[in-house]
């Protein structure tokens, strides 16, 4: 499979890396482009891919187009770009940006699939939620398979569901990092070693959340197996539920799902 990457920062770069990291696709099977050159030279450098000459050549040569550039600059594809996309999977990570959008510019394309990626897949183990514009035939669900399992893992959403998934699973990760970001400095202030606070609150973090995971049980019952009666985690639950942290989440949710959908209403 020929994998053309139009936009090489942060989210193009996991994927590419990702892909791989899982021999899904050899490096010369990748190409990439970007707006300065300086994404897809460090695309090229990590994973061996071709930085193509124009974005023409690269989707003529691939049999997989992924967008992975800012929302806002859907509409610089051109025409004749667009055009070298017939009979052609495309793939966009764009947050926000519709199937409807992307049909707009790349009418001709074989399929098109919207997927919400994270960065964890650069070490494999991301969590994508994804949705097709057509029903897809054998190969392109293979295909499609193929490239979200290198990432991690991977479930298909209708298309209004995504503005919620792209906020737990898309934005997520940076919120785990602000938490653990936090934690670390009250550790701190505190004097615990910053480096040893932040390793506690990371494998805190996972192994509570594989636990989560595995058990498929309440959280709520999980975290009355933490609870002594006014013990430790009752004076900190108390404190965050005082302090509004339940409203805290429903509402930077709805901020954010608000955002998403402001850009799938942007040109
Ligand atoms: N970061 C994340 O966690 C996630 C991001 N996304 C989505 O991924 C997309 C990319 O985000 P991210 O990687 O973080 O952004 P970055 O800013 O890291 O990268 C953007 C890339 O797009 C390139 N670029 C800019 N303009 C154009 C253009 N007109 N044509 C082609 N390439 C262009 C840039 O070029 P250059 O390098 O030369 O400057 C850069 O390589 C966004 O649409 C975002 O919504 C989705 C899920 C998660
Ligand atoms: O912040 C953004 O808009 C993108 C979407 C999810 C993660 N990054």
């Amino acid at each position: 499979m020929k994998i053309g990457f139009i936009g090489a920062g942060n989210m193009g770069r996991a994927i590419a890396n990702g892909l791989v990291a899982k021999g899904v696709c050899k490096a010369d099977a990748l190409q990439c482009i970007s707006a300065s050159g300086k994404g897809s030279a460090i695309m090229a450098e990590q994973t061996g891919a071709r930085i193509a000459a124009s974005k023409k050549e690269l989707i003529e040569q691939s049999d997989v187009v992924v967008l992975a550039f800012k929302p806002q600059h859907l509409e610089t594809i051109t025409d004749e770009e667009a055009k070298a996309a017939t009979g052609k999977l495309v793939v966009s990570v764009l947050a926000g940006r519709t199937l409807a959008s992307m049909k707009a510019v790349f009418p001709e394309a074989s399929n098109l699939v919207r997927v919400m990626p994270n960065t964890p897949s650069q070490i494999g183990k991301g969590v994508s939620t994804y949705c097709f514009e057509q029903t897809p035939s054998d190969s392109q669900q293979a295909e499609v398979n193929e490239l979200l399992a290198s990432l991690g893992t991977a479930y298909e959403v209708a298309e209004d569901q995504l503005h919620v998934a792209t906020v737990i699973n898309g934005c997520g990760p940076a919120f785990y990092f602000r938490i653990g970001q936090l934690i670390s400095e009250a550790a701190d202030a505190r004097g615990l070693d910053k480096d040893l606070a932040l390793k506690l609150a990371a494998e805190t973090g996972i192994g509570s959340l594989e636990l989560m995971k595995a058990s498929k049980r309440d959280p709520k019952d999980l975290i009355d197996e933490v609870v002594s009666p006014n013990g430790v985690t009752h004076a900190l639950l108390t404190s965050l539920d005082r302090q509004g942290f339940p409203k805290i989440i429903d509402q930077s949710m709805q901020d954010a799902v608000d955002r998403s959908i402001e850009l799938s209403q942007s040109k």
